[in-house]
């Protein structure tokens, strides 16, 4: 193979989803030149077949439901989304799995672009090797950036590998909906996937090994979660152990362990929801002197190597789309600090430090109800030593709430320090509740004491009201 090359630019970024983007654009916008390195589609796995493609599955049976949960509405809905449509709804989203856009957009943010597979050959050394078979060395004046994210990990289950699972990769670029869907995992990727496709018409079973859903949140959220599939018809069994899988002629077949014994059950198939790992499989950090395991600091630059940044999923510190957008922002500011010879300081709330990634990480799940949820849940607060209150309040209590859907279920919580009068964490389950997350967002990140908040008034009758009925909880 000929390794021809010499090209040489500012800063080499490795990886072109929505992390890889925004390091490169914040570099470029502080002066320096940039080459992103994809091997796949510019715009990443969130673009084709994670955060856009799900929620564009998920969205047409949320609108049905909105309006089932309203007299006068309801009599209005008949039957549940059309699954070929929705399925061409998401494919329009997905622009057909073409970058044809997301490449326009590089071009004019005057980002340059090679398409191949990256791995560090020496310091701020990258080797390309090209599609058509060819490899290109390029060098890195400042600093090279890693933002290859995340794969999907298939637990070492007895037959598993073999009976060629669906990852939510296959989930979201499905072609059709199959008649029986296992899921295994009940983190966000199963109860967001068992949500959609219930909704498209499988008979889905999901199984999980925990005793809740979701359980990375406060509990409430996993139950109201798991009654929620459980009214769609989704088979929720939790506490359950997969022993044993095998594809036949007639789909899978899944050996489980629960508190009732063993039992088997069959799906046409199998979608492994159980976790993700970085990618970093084959890009040399060997050559940094680096294991797999990638430490970095909030400027997420790698511990001990002074030209080399790992920003987004492939860090671990937090696997979201927005939160890697956030330190791609702080890693390019620091980037083109650290170029100009500037100083660059790591405290709390720099333009250079992903301070927010140790306590303010929101997330929102598509589910029905919907969750959303930032800061620390009640028992995070509480390993970490923290004076701990909390107050809970129940949405459908709250007349913006009972206006939007008769009946409507929900809860809210907020996690409080209770010596410094200060949110910790929230979260807001119920329909549309992703929405009520970044004002809580704002008063974590701004400290807001209690007694300021209380003059943050909502509009009435919204939904976020219930913000005025947790300050009058927390008064007690
Ligand atoms: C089903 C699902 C739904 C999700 N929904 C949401 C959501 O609603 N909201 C949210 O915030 N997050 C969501 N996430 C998480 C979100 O997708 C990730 O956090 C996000 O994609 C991370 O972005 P990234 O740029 O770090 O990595 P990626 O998007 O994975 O991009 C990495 C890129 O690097 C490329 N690459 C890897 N190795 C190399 C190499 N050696 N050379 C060249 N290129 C390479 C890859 O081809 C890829 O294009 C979801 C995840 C899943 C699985
Ligand atoms: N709406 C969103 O923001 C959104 C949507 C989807 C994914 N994501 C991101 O993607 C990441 C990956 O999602 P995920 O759901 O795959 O991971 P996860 O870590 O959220 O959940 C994985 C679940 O699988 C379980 N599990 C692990 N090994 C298992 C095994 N051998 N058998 C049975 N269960 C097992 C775990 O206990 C856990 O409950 C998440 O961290 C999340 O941040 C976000």
């Amino acid at each position: 193979m000929t390794v021809s090359g010499g090209d040489e630019y500012d800063v080499i970024v490795v990886g072109a989803g929505p992390v890889g983007e925004n390091v490169a654009d914040t570099v470029v916008r502080g002066g320096l030149s940039a080459l992103i390195v994809e091997r796949e589609l510019v715009g990443g796995e969130c673009s084709y077949w994670a955060c856009i493609p799900s929620k564009a599955l998920l969205r047409p049976a949320a609108a049905l439901a909105d309006a089932r949960r309203v007299d006068g509405a309801a009599s209005a809905v008949r039957g549940g989304p059309n699954a070929v449509q929705v399925l061409e709804r998401r494919t329009a989203f997905v622009h057909n799995w073409s970058d044809d856009s997301q490449v326009g957009w590089l071009d004019s943010a005057g980002i340059a672009l090679m398409r191949g597979s990256a791995r560090l050959v020496g310091e701020r050394q990258v080797e390309v090797r090209t599609r058509d078979g060819g490899a290109r060395r390029l060098t890195a004046r400042h600093a090279v950036a890693l933002a290859t994210g995340s794969r999907a990990v298939v637990p070492d289950v007895p037959g598993l590998a073999e009976a060629d699972p669906w990852t939510s990769r296959d989930a979201t670029s499905a072609t059709a909906v199959p008649d029986n869907l296992a899921i295994l995992g009940g983190g966000v990727v199963g109860c967001e996937m068992a949500t959609a496709f219930a909704a498209l018409g499988s008979r889905v079973t999901l199984v999980a090994r925990g005793s809740g859903l979701l359980p990375r949140l406060e509990p409430f959220a996993g139950e109201a979660v798991a009654t929620g599939l459980k009214n769609a018809g989704v088979d929720v069994r939790l506490g359950a152990t997969v022993t044993a899988v095998d594809r036949d002629t007639a789909g899978v077949r899944i050996d489980l362990e629960d508190a009732d014994g063993t039992r088997t059950i069959r799906a046409d198939e199998v979608l492994v929801a159980t976790g993700r790992r970085p990618a970093t499989d084959g890009l040399g950090l060997d050559v940094a002197g680096l294991e797999n395991v990638l430490d970095v600091d909030d400027s997420c630059r790698v511990t001990g190597v002074d030209w080399l940044y790992a920003v987004g999923d492939v860090n671990n510190r937090a696997l979201l789309t927005h939160q890697g957008k956030y330190q791609a922002r702080a890693a390019g500011a620091a980037i083109v600090a650290r170029a100009a010879g500037q100083p660059v300081e790591l405290g709390p709330w720099s333009p250079y430090a992903a301070t927010a990634d140790h306590v303010a990480v929101p997330q929102a799940v598509f589910t029905d109800p919907e969750v959303g949820a930032v800061g620390r849940t009640e028992a995070e607060a509480r390993e970490a030593g923290l004076p701990v209150r909390t107050v809970e309040y129940d949405l459908g209590q709250v007349a913006g709430a009972a206006l939007y859907a008769d009946g409507y279920t929900g809860r809210a919580k907020l996690v409080l320090d209770a010596e410094r009068d200060v949110i910790l964490g929230a979260t807001f389950v119920g329909t549309t509740a992703a929405e009520l997350v970044h004002a809580a967002t704002i008063a974590i990140v701004g400290e807001v004491p209690l007694a300021r908040l209380w003059h943050a008034v909502p509009s009435f009758p919204t939904i976020s009201e219930v913000w005025l009925r947790l300050l009058e909880a927390s008064r007690g």
